[in-house]
């Protein structure tokens, strides 16, 4: 416990270091709750980069919340950010109805692009979005979607222990408590392309895509529930949604912004189909069987708190008449808060166990700007597979794709 304190206290309030002359200086287009969480605390540890300027639309909102974060500079447009020559790269913490016009304008104006996730409100933006010419161009800016749970280590650790190809089910859900969310805020905001899919869906859908390793082949069902007030009825409140994958794996997510006060810890429970395992010691009438159970508690804020478990169920049997003969079952535990922990494949990748999710994705972020190698990455692939899925599940559940912006 006093471990767990100890790692949550020091991400919250990480060591500064000296900046370097050449760090990156970052904008941020809105005084987004989320950003202190996703980059201004990150960027604290990080010595290449600046948070250099907040941007918010009304100017008291601005200087307010450059002075509570140690901002030195505020803009009342998102647009002087861009126009600044002074700014490398911008963060994107908008509604995600606003995340493509802003990305476009900001990929135009020359600025890497740290987006927040999901990339976009729907695949046809993600499309052309990832598609902007400035993005292959040697030099030219980096967009990345902030999705930042995917850069912690113990997505790596998990997806290590994980056979896609013999996956047969998946079973995933994430919450958020309702007094964590705003009725009235983007969350549900339809034109703001709201949603708990959009919002936190994602987060069940992305750790879907990297368990099979492919994309779903239909959406099989998608049950949402709405607050049904006549108001906010395009938007969902919770979803349970299934896919079938090429395998024949069927992935389930479930997601809830409107969850109870007792927060559950998100959880990605992976069921492999039954292998033949070979044993030279079992006489040539058995055979020796497995299935392997692998589950993530707390993905979605794994810095937090987080814990694999691996449940291997063993069979030998005869193979004349089926008949079990031994049956037994191994299991293991573990956390993985910094590579250190993910074993020697992983070794040399940098973090420390207070390291947010976000801190490893600011990592990696730095690195691509920098024209260095990365070790976890989302291309543009990913994003827009991710924005199909998305659009896969509203259509199934009649609430109708969210709206593609009008900004060209
Ligand atoms: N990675 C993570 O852990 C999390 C990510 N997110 C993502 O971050 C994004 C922002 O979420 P969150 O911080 O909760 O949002 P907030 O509502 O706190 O912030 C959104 C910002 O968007 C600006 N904005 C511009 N136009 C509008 C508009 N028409 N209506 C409302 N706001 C507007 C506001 O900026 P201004 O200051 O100029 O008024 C506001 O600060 C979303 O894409 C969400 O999916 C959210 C939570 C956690
Ligand atoms: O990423 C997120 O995580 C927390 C939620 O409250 C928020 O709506 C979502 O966008």
């Amino acid at each position: 416990m006093a471990a767990l304190l100890s790692r949550v206290y020091t991400a919250f309030s990480p060591p500064t270091v000296e900046k370097k002359s050449d760090a990156i200086k970052i904008g941020i287009l809105g005084a987004a709750r989320t950003a202190p969480l996703s980059l201004i605390t990150p960027a604290k540890s990080h010595p290449e980069v600046i948070v250099q300027v907040i941007a918010a639309r009304d100017h008291s909102r601005a200087e307010a919340f450059a002075k509570k974060h140690g901002i030195p500079e505020f803009k009342t447009s998102y647009q002087e950010v861009l126009d600044d020559p002074n700014i490398d790269a911008v963060f994107i913490p908008l509604p995600n109805s606003l995340h493509f016009e802003w990305s476009l304008r900001a990929i135009r104006a020359g600025k890497h692009v740290l987006l927040e996730k999901p990339a976009t409100a729907n695949a046809i933006e993600a499309s052309i979005l990832f598609s902007q010419p400035e993005l292959s161009k040697p030099g030219g800016p980096v967009l990345l979607e902030a999705f930042h749970n995917r850069f912690h280590p113990s997505i790596r650790a998990f997806r290590s222990l994980i056979n896609p190809a013999e996956v047969e089910h998946v079973h995933t859900d994430c919450m958020v408590p309702w007094v964590l969310a705003d009725k009235n805020g983007i969350e549900f905001n339809y034109d703001l392309a709201g949603g708990s899919i959009a919002h936190i869906g994602t987060y069940t859908f992305t750790l879907l895509r990297l368990i099979f390793d492919a994309e779903p082949e239909e959406c099989l069902s998608c049950e949402t529930r709405t607050f049904g007030d006549g108001i906010h009825d395009r938007c969902d409140k919770s979803s349970k949604v299934s896919f079938r994958f090429p395998n024949g794996g069927i992935g389930e997510g479930t997601s809830t912004l409107w969850g109870p006060l007792l927060w559950k810890p998100s959880e990605a429970r992976v069921t492999h189909r039954q292998v033949v395992v070979p044993d030279n010691t079992l006489p040539s009438d058995q055979e020796k069987l497995l299935t392997r159970q692998v589950t993530l508690h707390g993905f979605m804020q794994a810095f937090i708190w987080h814990r694999i478990d691996v449940k291997d169920s063993y069979v030998i049997r005869n193979k004349v008449d089926g008949q079990p003969v031994k049956t037994w079952v191994e299991s293991k535990s573990q956390k993985v808060y910094s590579y250190k922990d993910a074993g020697a494949e992983f070794a040399n990748v940098p973090g420390e166990d207070w390291w947010m999710s976000y801190r490893y994705q600011l990592e990696e972020f730095v690195n691509r700007v920098k024209g260095r190698r990365t070790q976890t990455w989302i291309g543009a692939e990913d994003s827009i597979n991710l924005m199909k899925m998305v659009d896969m599940a509203y259509e199934k559940s009649g609430l109708g794709l969210r709206p593609t912006s009008s900004f060209g």
